[in-house]
């Protein structure tokens, strides 16, 4: 399997407060990586730098696609600031500007899957925070990229569509060996949805194992957590 992301030795600081330091990870092709940990630890910090919306204070990022990188990463919006009386219409129309590979046959499907055509003319700012949501998560797939980068997926929708949602990209990343950077609060999305474990802590990589042998130590995701909140690991 080759190594998709290179993350060496990477430096963040926000003023005086060091996010991450001397940072490294390596993310193969395909892998499902789950990043979990406190609030605050950096999960957000390290995808958007690994999206290149920001840079590290040293070190690098490299990202060994051949491709054009920014059509190849895919991320979940965070709430966006959108101009007042956008749509969804409206920025599906601009994805398509961007995107040449978008189909006609893959748009319908994840209109479908996130269910965007209830509110597919009203302004995104007069959403509520389940459809902000949904139409956020489905920005990431548009492209259908190569690595796709998801933080907190499911906040916010209900049970039906976070089990619609999961079970999508679930099937999606493996149908297209898509790599998949999952920021997670919840154990069972990651069962599910990942084959990697990360926790970070402290500016570093605290734990890093496969789901299956997480299981096998730990007996879940969550009794794993349980422990590392309470300083037993
Ligand atoms: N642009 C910024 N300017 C200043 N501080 C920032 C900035 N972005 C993030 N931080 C700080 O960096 C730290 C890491 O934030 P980050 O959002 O990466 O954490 P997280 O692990 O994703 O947290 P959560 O689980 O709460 O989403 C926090 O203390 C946050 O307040």
């Amino acid at each position: 399997m080759k190594t998709l992301i290179e993350i060496n030795n990477i430096s963040k600081a926000f003023g005086k407060k060091v996010i991450f330091k001397d940072f490294n990870l390596e993310i193969k092709e395909g892998q499902k990586v789950a990043l979990m940990g406190a609030n605050g630890c950096g999960k957000t910090t390290l995808v958007e730098m690994i999206a290149q919306f920001s840079k590290p204070d040293s070190g690098e990022i490299k990202i060994n696609l051949e491709d054009n990188i920014k059509q190849e990463i895919g991320i979940q919006l965070q709430e966006g600031n959108w101009p007042t009386g956008i749509t969804a219409h409206n920025m599906l129309d601009f994805y398509k500007a961007v995107y040449p590979k978008l189909t006609k046959e893959w748009e319908e499907k994840i209109k479908k899957v996130f269910e965007i055509d209830e509110f597919i003319d009203r302004p995104l700012k007069k959403l509520s925070g389940g459809q902000r949501q949904r139409f956020n998560a489905m920005i990431s797939i548009m492209n259908n990229p190569k690595i796709i980068i998801l933080d907190e997926l499911t906040t916010g929708l209900d049970m039906e569509l976070q089990f619609k949602i999961i079970d999508f990209f679930s099937k999606n990343t493996k149908e297209f060996n898509q790599t998949l950077l999952l920021v997670s609060h919840h154990p069972e999305e990651v069962e599910e949805m990942c084959d990697r474990l990360i926790i970070i802590k402290d500016s570093k990589v605290f734990y890093d194992d496969s789901i299956v042998n997480t299981i096998k130590k730990h007996k879940s995701v969550r009794a794993l957590m349980d422990k590392f909140f309470k300083g037993e690991i």
